[in-house]
C-alpha cells in the first residue's frame, strides 16, 4: 500500500500544478477519480491534456538545456495506444518526418505507454538517428559511441555496409519480448555535408553530420508515472556536433586533421592548434546548417535565449533550475553570462531521467 500512497501523493502534487497552472476549476473531483483509480487498479490514466501539460514542464525543468526558453512550443504526440512493434515503429517515423520537417525542425516528443507491473516499452537506442560505430583490430569506423549497440544490433541480425555513415536500426522492446529491429528508410535521413565558408579545402574532408537529434533512451517521469519509451527532439547547438562529436579523441577525433590542413603547427600545444581548429570546425557546422535551412543555434545565441528563459521564469514567480556544468558551453564559455551565475541544481518533477540500459 505504500507505493501507491506513493503514487498517489505523486498523482496529487502533478495534478494541483496542471490545475494552478492551466487556471482550471474542478480539481478536486480529479483527484477523487485518481484515488479511486488507483486503489481499484493501483495505477491512473493521464488525460491527453494533462500528458501534453507535463511533458512541458518536464522540459522546463531540465537542468542541464540550454534551449528552455521555447518548453511552452513543444509538439506532443500521444502514442499509448499503441500496442504493436510495427505500429510503434511507423509512430517513430511519422516523428521523425513531422520533426525533420525539410529543416524547419520542430520541437516533438512521442509518447509511447507508460510502464506497469505487466509491460514496458522500451527503445534501445540511444538516439533515433546516430551512425553505427565499427571496431576492426584496434581501430574504429564511424562513430565510436555506437560500438556496444552496433554489435547487440548485429546480434539481432541487422547488417550495416561498414562505412563512416550508416544509420543504426530502430529497436523497439515490448513487454520484456525479442527486440526487433527494423531500418530507417533514407528518405527520412536529413543530413547535412559540411563544408567552411572561407577554407575551401573543408569540404575534402568529406564530413557531414545529421540534421535531427532525438533523444530516444531517457524516462519520462509525470505524477508518478514513468514514460520508459519518449523519445523527444529539439535542434541541435553547433558545439555539439563541432566540439564534441566530431572533436573528442573518443568520439570523430579531427582536430588534428583540421589543424594539419589550416598548417597549424600541431607539436606544440602553446600554438593553440586544437583551439584554432575547434573554431573553424564550429563555424563550418553553423554555415553548412544555416546554408542549408536547417534550424540550429550557435552558443552564444543559445545563452542570450537562455537568459531570456531565466528572466520569463522569474516573471512567473519562478527560479530557473540549472546544471552549470552542463549548461555553459564547451566553447569560450565565459563568453557568455551563463559562466558567470549560478543554479540550484534541484530536481523538479515532471522531469526527464537516465534509466537503467536496456540492454547489455
Ligand atoms: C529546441 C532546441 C533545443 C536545444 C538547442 C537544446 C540544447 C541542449 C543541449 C546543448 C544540451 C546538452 C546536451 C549535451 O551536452 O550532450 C541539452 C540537454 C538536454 N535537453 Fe535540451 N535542447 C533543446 C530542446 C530540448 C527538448 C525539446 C527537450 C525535451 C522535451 C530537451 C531536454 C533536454 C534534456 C533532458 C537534456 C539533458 C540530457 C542529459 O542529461 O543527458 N531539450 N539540450
Ligand atoms: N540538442 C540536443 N542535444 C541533446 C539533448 C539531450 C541529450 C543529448 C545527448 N547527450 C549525451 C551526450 C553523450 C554524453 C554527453 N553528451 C543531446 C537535443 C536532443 C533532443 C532534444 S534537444
Amino acid at each position: 500500500h505504500a507505493v501507491n500512497t506513493d503514487l498517489y501523493t505523486k498523482a496529487e502534487e502533478f495534478i494541483r500544478l496542471f490545475y494552478y497552472e492551466q487556471q482550471l476549476s474542478g480539481v478536486e473531483d480529479r483527484l477523487d477519480e485518481i484515488r479511486q483509480s488507483i486503489d481499484e487498479e493501483g495505477t491512473y490514466t493521464h488525460t491527453s491534456t494533462e500528458l501534453e501539460f507535463g511533458a512541458k514542464v518536464a522540459w522546463r525543468n531540465s537542468n542541464r538545456c540550454i534551449g528552455r526558453l521555447f518548453w511552452d512550443t513543444l509538439r506532443v504526440f500521444d502514442a499509448r495506444h499503441l500496442d504493436t512493434p510495427e505500429a510503434m515503429r511507423d509512430a517513430l517515423y511519422d516523428h521523425i518526418d513531422y520533426a525533420t520537417n525539410g529543416g524547419r525542425i520542430r520541437s516533438t516528443i512521442t509518447i509511447f505507454k507508460p510502464e506497469t507491473e505487466e509491460h514496458q516499452v522500451r527503445l534501445w537506442n540511444h538516439q533515433l538517428i546516430r551512425y553505427a560505430g565499427y571496431e576492426e583490430n584496434g581501430t574504429v569506423t564511424g562513430d565510436p559511441a555506437s560500438v556496444g549497440f552496433t554489435k547487440r544490433c548485429q546480434q539481432l541480425g541487422w547488417q550495416g555496409e561498414g562505412t563512416a555513415y550508416d544509420i543504426l536500426p530502430l529497436v523497439i522492446e515490448a513487454d520484456h519480448e525479442q527486440p526487433q529491429w527494423f531500418e530507417i528508410p533514407q528518405e527520412k535521413i536529413l543530413e547535412v555535408p559540411l563544408r567552411h565558408p572561407d577554407f575551401d579545402w573543408f569540404k575534402d574532408l568529406k564530413l557531414k553530420w545529421y540534421a535531427v537529434p532525438i533523444i530516444s533512451d531517457m524516462r519520462l517521469e509525470i505524477g508518478g508515472l514513468n514514460y520508459t519509451a519518449a523519445p523527444f527532439n529539439g535542434w541541435y547547438m553547433e558545439t555539439e556536433i563541432g566540439a564534441r562529436n566530431l572533436a573528442d579523441e573518443f568520439r570523430y577525433d579531427l582536430l588534428p586533421a583540421v589543424a594539419e590542413a589550416m598548417g597549424l603547427d600541431t607539436r606544440r600545444n602553446a600554438s593553440l592548434w586544437k583551439d584554432r581548429a575547434l573554431i573553424e570546425l564550429n563555424q563550418a557546422v553553423l554555415h553548412s546548417y544555416q546554408t542549408d535551412g536547417v534550424n540550429i543555434v550557435d552558443h552564444h545565441t543559445a545563452a542570450k535565449q537562455f537568459q531570456r528563459f531565466e528572466q520569463k521564469e522569474n516573471k512567473c514567480g519562478r527560479q530557473a533550475t540549472g546544471d552549470w556544468t552542463w549548461l555553459i558551453p564547451p566553447v569560450s564559455p565565459a563568453a557568455t553570462h551563463i559562466f558567470h551565475s549560478s543554479y540550484e541544481n534541484r530536481m523538479d518533477s515532471p522531469n526527464y531521467f537516465y534509466q537503467t540500459p536496456a540492454y547489455e
